[in-house]
């Protein structure tokens, strides 16, 4: 397997505070990878700093091999990495296919300039329409997006991450705030894209990550402490003692 997101001796510190403590995480083509910790541990600054909104004050970020630390945020969308959830991407007054075609059109935009737009539009639906019946929702397609549950919400928008046909998807938290059978229903639907596309999860969710992660990989105080399958991962002590020590 070929490395398509490395990151190498990161650091980032507000005031005293060592968010980003010498992280260093590969994610390899293909697979998903979780990361896991504790409340505070630095998942929110890592994944600002690899959405360009925060930049490390050391250390590197390469995406396809290319040296992408520095990059400002809005050019790493071309570059296929496409972040979903924490975000509000949805527009409430538009239907759930509208929003999955304007998707569908932001990403066209950059790739085929001189589509007809006629023919285009055409194809827009019919592509959402697509995206749609693989998230399960194809059935809400005309319905207003306002109307849809918090649950199904959150698969429109992993229909919109699909829509940019990214690299790398980055899912913070796509478990949050969802009810039991929701949250089934949302691993069912990652462990349909599992394989097909490369994942990186960041999750508070140990059933989930457990249950989906190829590797996981465990911050705590900014720091990886340890990278690994997941039964690697449940046995090793320095785990077990830093963070999964209640319940194991
Ligand atoms: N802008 C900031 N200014 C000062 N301290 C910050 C800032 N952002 C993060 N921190 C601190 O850095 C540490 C890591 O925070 P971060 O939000 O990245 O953790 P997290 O793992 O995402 O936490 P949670 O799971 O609770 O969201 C915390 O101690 C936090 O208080």
């Amino acid at each position: 397997m070929s490395v398509l997101l490395d990151i190498s001796g990161l650091n980032k510190s507000f005031g005293g505070i060592k968010a980003t403590d010498n992280l260093s995480l590969s994610v390899e083509q293909g697979e998903l990878h979780a990361v896991i910790g504790p409340n505070g541990a630095g998942k929110t600054t890592l994944i600002s700093q690899l959405t360009g909104m925060q930049f490390p004050d050391s250390g590197t970020v390469r995406f396809k091999g290319q040296d992408i630390t520095g990059m400002a945020a809005h050019k790493r969308p071309h570059l296929g990495i496409a972040r979903s959830f924490q975000i509000t991407s949805l527009i409430m007054q538009m239907s759930v296919l509208d929003n999955v075609a304007l998707a569908l059109q932001a990403r066209d935009g950059h790739s085929f300039r001189f589509l007809r737009p006629a023919r285009s539009a055409h194809s827009l639906r019919e592509r959402g329409r697509a995206l749609l019946d693989r998230v399960g929702l194809l059935e809400k397609a005309d319905a207003p997006t306002a109307a849809l549950s918090h649950g199904e919400h959150r698969r429109m928008e992993i229909a919109i991450a699909l829509a940019s046909e990214a690299d790398l998807m980055l899912l913070d938290e796509p478990m949050a705030g969802l009810g039991a059978q929701e949250s089934t229903e949302m691993i069912e639907l990652l462990r349909a894209l599992k394989g097909k596309h490369t994942i990186l999860l960041i999750e508070h969710d140990m059933d989930a990550v457990f249950a989906l992660a190829d590797r996981i990989s465990v911050l705590v105080y900014g720091h990886i402490i340890a990278t690994g399958t997941p039964s690697e991962i449940r046995e090793n002590d320095a785990v077990q003692h830093a963070y999964l020590g209640e319940e194991a």
